[in-house]
C-alpha cells in the first residue's frame, strides 16, 4: 500500500470510528493526513449520496450522517484553516471555545505508549493548544510513524519552537544538556530561517543514538524512558515556547498498515 493510501486509511478510521450526528466542535490538526481526515468529514456530510453504508472497513458499522452546518471546526494552523475554508466548513478559532469535542492530528512518530512527536510541519503549538482543549485526542498516521520508544523513526530532532531574539541563547541551553546535534530549521525557497504561524523559529534538537534502543543526551538524561522529563526538562528553556513532545495526550492513534489493514493503539 502506499504512504498515501495509507494516510487515507488510518484517517477514514478515525473518522468513522468517533465523529458522530453529536459531535459539534472538531478539531483539525495539520500536515498530509489530515487532509484526509477533512476529506472522510465532508464525505460524511451526505452519507447517502456518496453511498458510504457498508464501505466501512468494518462492514457492520451504520455511518451516520454528519449535520455539518451544525459543526465548527477549529485549526492549528494557517494549512488546517485553508483546509476548513475550501471544503466550506464552519470555522471556529480556538480562544471561542474552552472545549473541543474531539480533535484528530497526524504525527511524526508515536511510541507504543501513544507519546508522539509533532512539529514536522511547524505547527506544535498551535496543535497542542487545540489537542489540550480537547475532550478526545486523536491521532491518525500512516504504518512509517509507529515505533516502540519515540526517537526510532524520526531522527531529525524534537522540534521546539523558540522566540527568535532567543535562538541563540536556546542552542546554547540545550547543548548544556547534552543534545548532540541542532539545527535551526530554514525555509525552503526562503533565505534564512522558518517562520511559524505564530513568529516564531523552530530548532530541532537531536539527542543522540546511544544504540538501536537508547536515546542518551548527557549520562543522566535518556530519552526513550522519559519523554515526560525531556518535555519537562526542555520547555523550562528561557525562550521556548513550545516543544513537540506530546506525552500521554492521545486516546487512541489509528495507523494504515502496509498490508492495507488499519491498525489501533489504545492509551494504557
Ligand atoms: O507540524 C506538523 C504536524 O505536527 C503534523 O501533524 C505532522 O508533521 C504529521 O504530518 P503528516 O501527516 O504530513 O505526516
Amino acid at each position: 500500500m502506499s504512504l498515501t493510501d495509507s494516510k487515507r486509511l488510518a484517517a477514514y478510521k478515525a473518522v468513522d470510528t468517533h465523529l458522530n450526528s453529536a459531535t459539534r466542535i472538531i478539531g483539525i490538526g495539520s500536515g498530509s493526513t489530515v487532509v484526509f481526515v477533512v476529506e472522510r468529514i465532508v464525505q460524511r456530510g451526505n452519507v447517502k449520496k456518496n453511498k458510504l453504508d457498508g464501505k466501512n472497513e468494518n462492514s457492520n458499522q451504520v455511518l451516520e450522517e454528519l449535520d455539518l452546518a451544525q459543526c465548527v471546526f477549529v485549526p492549528t494552523s494557517f494549512q488546517s484553516r485553508q483546509l476548513i475554508i475550501d471544503n466550506g466548513l464552519n470555522l471556529g478559532e480556538i480562544d471561542q471555545y474552552q472545549e473541543i469535542d474531539i480533535t484528530i492530528d497526524g504525527a511524526d512518530e508515536v511510541d507504543e505508549n501513544l507519546n508522539a512527536i509533532k512539529g514536522g510541519g511547524a505547527c506544535h503549538l498551535r496543535e497542542k493548544v487545540v489537542a489540550e482543549s480537547s475532550k478526545k485526542f486523536i491521532i491518525a498516521a500512516d504504518y512509517t510513524k509507529k515505533s516502540t520508544v519515540l526517537g526510532e523513526k524520526w531522527i531529525q530532532g524534537i522540534p521546539i519552537e523558540v522566540i527568535p531574539f532567543c535562538y541563540s541563547l536556546v542552542l546554547n541551553s540545550l547543548r548544556l544538556l547534552g543534545c548532540q546535534n541542532l539545527n535551526l530549521r530554514m525555509g525552503k525557497n526562503k533565505a534564512g530561517p522558518i517562520i511559524t504561524d505564530n513568529g516564531n523559529f523552530v530548532i530541532d534538537a537531536y539527542f543522540g543514538k546511544l544504540d538501536g534502543q537508547q536515546f542518551l543526551g548527557s549520562d543522566k538524561f535518556m530519552f526513550i524512558n522519559s519523554p515526560s522529563e525531556v518535555l519537562k526538562r526542555i520547555k523550562l528553556l528561557t525562550g521556548v515556547v513550545e516543544v513537540g513532545l506530546f506525552v500521554g495526550m492521545a486516546e487512541i492513534a489509528y495507523f494504515g498498515e502496509d498490508d492495507g489493514h488499519s491498525v489501533s493503539i489504545l492509551k494504557k
